[in-house]
């Protein structure tokens, strides 16, 4: 397979973890890969990015820990339990077997029960990474994996890969490990996908339509429920501490006149199994408008969670290649900015959509 695809070019993604994320990601593959490019289609902000069309990403490699779901191909792997997302599309056999990974911290005491770890020994990561001729690495653990997600970084340098961190641990905005990714000459986008229209890029252009037109923003929560695997994960107290702060920052960061912590709330907050992969998010605004009148705004947002974030993942991979391309390493930060809720540089949204498409069009930035 792999000299057949040599002349063409390629985004190679290799996917940690085969959940529900990844399940919504590789769907898309097949849903969009005759996807006209001089149209806009539902579900994508980009057919073509860059040079690449959707039907340019590949599937490489595939690493996971369940039972269910090691030694299976990936089109098979994503519809295994405890998986409960939206089936939009059938896919074909990829070729693609995943691998065992490590366990490490990736499985919180809620998961337990739900993920049988296989029984066979750990594939060799970096080896699988390059020999595949992985591109980009996704991260798609679960919340509260510090040393799991570490580990994969360092395999994603290792074997020369460029590193998409869609799960709520510090990668690229933290310095130390930006310097690795840079010193590598390697791409990196993260921290935390923040879906495409989902509670936090919501929650943050309503915080700046308050700003803009005046009026004080003087209280806010976002309550968000879920009954997927994520959502269940995070009812360990102790597996969600970078969850909050990431999705608290994205939206505190709009701010001009920083709030009093008391006067926010921003959570993940329950897990509701029967709504399997739907998400809700609750958020209400309090301000003080003209005349130091109160007023207040509330929205309920209701999505599925995966796609959502997918359709995110979909450009952020191609943004990691042409930087692969073009021989740039580091933090992509205004990718990072658009794409992931805690990148290293915030901008506003308008803002950060700006400098990736600039990014993209390899623009000098003014
Ligand atoms: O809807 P938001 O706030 O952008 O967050 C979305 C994403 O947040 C991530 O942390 C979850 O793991 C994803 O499953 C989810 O899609």
């Amino acid at each position: 397979m792999h000299s057949r695809l040599q002349d063409r070019r390629r985004v190679r993604v290799g996917i940690v973890g085969v959940g529900n994320c990844a399940s919504s990601f590789v769907q898309g593959l097949t849903y969009y890969r005759s996807a006209k490019s001089n149209e806009p289609v539902p579900g994508l902000m980009n057919v073509d990015l860059g040079g690449y069309h959707i039907s340019d990403i590949q599937i490489a490699s595939a690493f996971d820990v369940n039972a269910d779901k090691v030694g299976r191909d990936v089109a098979d792997a994503i519809f295994a339990k405890p998986n409960n997302t939206h089936r939009f599309s059938d896919v074909d056999q990829t070729g693609v077997i995943v691998q065992r990974g490590p366990v490490m911290d990736g499985i919180g005491h809620y998961l337990e029960d739900d993920v049988p770890v296989a029984d066979v020994p750990e594939a060799d990561v970096s080896e699988v990474l390059a020999t595949s001729r992985t591109d980009v690495l996704v991260s798609y653990l679960p919340v509260g994996s510090q040393r799991a997600s570490e580990w994969y970084a360092a395999r994603a340098i290792e074997a020369g890969c460029g590193y998409v961190n869609c799960i709520p641990v510090f990668i690229a905005s933290n310095p130390d490990w930006r310097r690795r990714f840079e010193e590598a000459g390697l791409p990196i986008i993260g921290d935390d996908i923040k879906s495409q229209v989902g509670a936090t890029i919501l929650h943050r252009v309503l915080a700046n339509l308050f700003r803009d037109r005046g009026v004080r923003l003087d209280r806010t929560y976002q309550l968000n429920v879920g009954g997927n695997t994520d959502f269940k994960n995070m009812l360990e107290r102790e597996r969600l501490a970078s969850k909050k702060i990431s999705k608290t920052q994205a939206v505190t960061s709009q701010f001009d006149v920083p709030m009093d912590p008391d006067n926010i709330h921003v959570g993940p907050s329950d897990h509701v199994p029967w709504l399997t992969d739907r998400k809700l998010a609750f958020i209400r605004l309090e301000g003080t408008t003209f005349g130091g009148v109160p007023l207040s705004a509330e929205v309920k947002l209701e999505v599925w969670d995966s796609p959502n974030s997918a359709g995110v993942v979909i450009d952020a991979v191609r943004c990691a290649k042409l930087a692969m391309d073009r021989g740039q390493g580091g933090a992509l930060t205004g990718p990072s900015s658009y794409f992931m809720k805690s990148p290293p540089q915030q901008f506003n949204d308008e803002e950060a959509g700006r400098r990736t498409r600039a990014f993209i069009d390899d623009k000098v930035f003014s």
